[in-house]
């Protein structure tokens, strides 16, 4: 492998429905500081239907967007991303390539290490460069214990970094940079066919504004009936520990922690939840932290701005008694 050929940082920008996901403009972001250092450019890649407007990839910090155009870029077929970005890569041969940590991003991205014979750091939390010109890929390993840094020996050197990690690139509507269509390649093997999208009705966690979750301490569905009331009247989502997500309460979507997702709502309430490390990677960047728990020794209130000591089955009746009256008086 002739490392001196590998030039550039590549974002991969992930889609649906033509609207780009917000991780993308994180990664332009960090790909924006790698590249001061690194003296490379920022090039993007976006799969998407067609005529999307992919100019906002500029306005972010890409120099040039390569732009995969066709409406089947609006399923996730994995396969299909797949052949169509590992054959883009063999040619345009980055010298870094960055993923989100999405749920797709996460199933896409060892799919293309693994096509390319490369190397693949998962859930970065930061990268550097070093004196050698190598990209650093921190992540936290053993329960958030230690920080690992691993470098990669193969080319490209490929990372997908965690949701809400970086603030978002500034938007930039001067910036100039070039789109260039690329053809998708003939790929008709496709193992996956979506018959129907049920769209959720709930907001997607990552963005909720407010967080009701619950943990063991909840472990009823009559419990979890008052989280969903409660998370109404505040406008938010319910989220939960892996506990009640393994005992089966809550879909796993809802799971919030190290192998969940990792939130930043303005408020979190962690109901009969301990406060696992596993569970705190995952909330304790929210900027508002209510814990309500039987046990004044519980963890999670080490880091609650407000902790409550008592039973859930006491507190959150009468917090829901007032804040519905609050909610009739206006
Ligand atoms: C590799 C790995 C990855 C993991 N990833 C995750 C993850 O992503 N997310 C996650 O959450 N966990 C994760 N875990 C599991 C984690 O280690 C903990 O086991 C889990 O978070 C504990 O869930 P909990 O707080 O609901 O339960 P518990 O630790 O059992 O805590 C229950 C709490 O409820 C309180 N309580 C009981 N009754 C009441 C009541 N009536 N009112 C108020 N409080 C009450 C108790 O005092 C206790 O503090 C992971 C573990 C491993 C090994």
């Amino acid at each position: 492998m002739n490392i001196s050929e590998y030039k550039g940082i590549l974002v991969f920008a992930e889609q649906k429905d033509g609207i780009i996901h917000k991780v993308s403009y994180e990664l332009l972001n960090k790909a924006s500081q790698l590249s001061k250092e690194l003296k490379a450019p920022i090039y993007s890649i976006v799969l998407g239907p067609n005529n999307m407007k992919v100019d906002e990839l500029i306005y972010r910090g890409a120099q040039e967007v390569f732009y995969v155009e066709g409406d089947e870029f609006n399923e996730p077929q994995e396969l299909l991303y797949k052949e169509n970005i590992v054959a883009f890569i063999k040619k345009l041969k980055p010298e870094i390539c960055l993923f989100g940590a999405t749920s797709f991003g996460r199933s896409l991205a060892p799919r293309i290490a693994s096509g390319l014979g490369t190397g693949l750091t998962a859930d970065c939390t930061d990268l550097i460069i070093d004196s050698d010109r190598k990209l650093v890929q921190i992540r936290p390993a053993f329960s958030d214990n230690i920080l690992a840094h691993i470098k990669t020996k193969t080319y490209p050197q490929m990372a997908t970094i965690r949701y809400k990690e970086f603030e978002e690139a500034e938007r930039n509507i001067g910036a100039i940079g070039k789109v260039t269509k690329i053809e998708s390649v003939d790929y008709k093997n496709n193992l996956i066919k979506v018959i129907k999208e049920i769209k959720s009705d709930t907001t997607d966690i990552t963005e909720a504004e407010v967080v009701v979750a619950g943990g063991r301490g909840v472990n009823t569905t009559e419990g979890f009936n008052m989280l969903e009331e409660l998370a109404r009247l505040l406008g938010g989502v319910v989220g939960a520990s892996r506990t009640v997500v393994e005992e089966g309460y809550i879909s796993s979507s809802q799971q919030v922690g190290y192998s969940g997702n990792r939130v930043k709502p303005k408020l979190y309430i962690a109901c009969g939840i301990s406060g696992a490390p596993q569970h705190i990677a995952g909330m304790k960047e929210s900027l508002n932290i209510v814990a309500i728990n039987t046990d004044p020794s519980a963890p999670i209130f080490n880091i609650a701005n407000v902790g409550i000591v008592g039973d859930i089955y006491e507190i959150l009746p009468k917090l829901i008694k007032k804040l519905s009256s609050r909610v009739c008086e206006a």
